[in-house]
């Protein structure tokens, strides 16, 4: 993704809130956007996401984008489920494929009860769940999240944390904004805060070539014994309380992840990082 000469001012006479903002966003980036209350982190999400047009420049090269907005709009003419399949319509997915992905990841997330229910009618925490949700219909290659964490509870903050890591394995895009500063801690490949207009790297430095052809570290919680892994990545250190690390060739990362993730019982994705100047 690429922004160029990107600007944003309210109104023709207004303040301008971005300007001038010239970045490359490369796939496998997980980009943490960080900045003082109103210096403009909304603005440039927006913008990021295409909800928003820039005032001045242009933004390309996103791919199949999905954006969860700080705030999510209240009284939706919609149950749950049929929430779910709008969304995933507007993002391209036919109607049965939308309502397959609906039933998924309402279960996902706890909340297959809720599927009938009215959105006017969830409590906060299962609406924002609904939110989060709507964004992994149609495998997005850029994911942008507004403090998308905010109101979910532990389980569903922690699914949220495992799929930003395995759509970023997975070489996708992820950029967000989050109030905790321990949110993905470390694991941000790359820190851009947002002041005075500007939109400056502070932070994060893996180039994505390297994280392709490098290989990465993945650590994860569990019990019982891992499951058999694909593209022949074998456990070679023993499992010591639960914690199991492996590393993976970052090609297939993703892959692993899956496995992972899909295993019965399910592993919790710890952290996922490049391998120490390895190539
Ligand atoms: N729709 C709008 N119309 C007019 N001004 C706006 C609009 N949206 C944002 N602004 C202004 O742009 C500036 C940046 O707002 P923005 O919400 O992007 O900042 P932020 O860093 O995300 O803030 P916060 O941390 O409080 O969420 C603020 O001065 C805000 O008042």
């Amino acid at each position: 993704m690429l922004l160029e000469g990107v600007g944003r001012r309210y109104g023709a006479r207004g303040p301008w809130v971005l300007k001038d903002v010239d970045l490359e966003v490369g796939g496998g980036t997980l980009l943490r956007v960080e900045g003082a209350n109103g210096t403009g982190k909304s603005t440039f999400l927006r913008i990021v996401a295409g909800i928003d047009r820039p005032s001045a420049g242009r933004v390309s090269g996103r791919g199949r984008t999905a954006y969860v907005p700080e705030r999510f709009p209240a009284a939706l003419p919609f149950s749950t489920h049929g929430y779910l399949v709008h969304m995933g319509r507007i993002q391209g997915l036919g109607t049965a494929t939308a309502s397959r992905r609906a039933d998924h990841w309402l279960e996902r997330f706890g909340i297959g009860a809720y599927g009938g229910t009215p959105m006017d009618q969830l409590s906060k925490g299962t609406s924002q769940k609904a939110a989060v949700a709507q964004a992994f219909l149609a495998e997005p290659q850029l994911l942008v999240l507004d403090e998308a964490w905010t109101g979910l509870d532990h389980d569903a903050r922690t699914l949220l944390d495992d799929e930003v890591r395995s759509r970023v394995a997975a070489g996708g895009t992820v950029v967000f904004v989050d109030h905790d500063p321990w949110r993905l801690a470390g694991e941000a490949t790359a820190v851009q805060r947002v002041a005075g207009g500007r939109v400056t790297v502070v932070g994060g430095a893996t180039a994505v070539g390297d994280r392709v052809a490098g290989r990465v570290l993945v650590e994860a919680t569990g019990s019982g014994e891992p499951p058999v892994l694909p593209g022949g990545v074998v456990v070679e250190e023993p499992v010591v309380d639960g914690l199991l690390r492996l590393a993976v060739p970052a090609d297939e990362s993703d892959a692993v992840l899956r496995a992972l993730l899909a295993a019965r019982p399910p592993w919790h994705i710890r952290a996922v990082r490049p391998e120490a100047g390895g190539r």
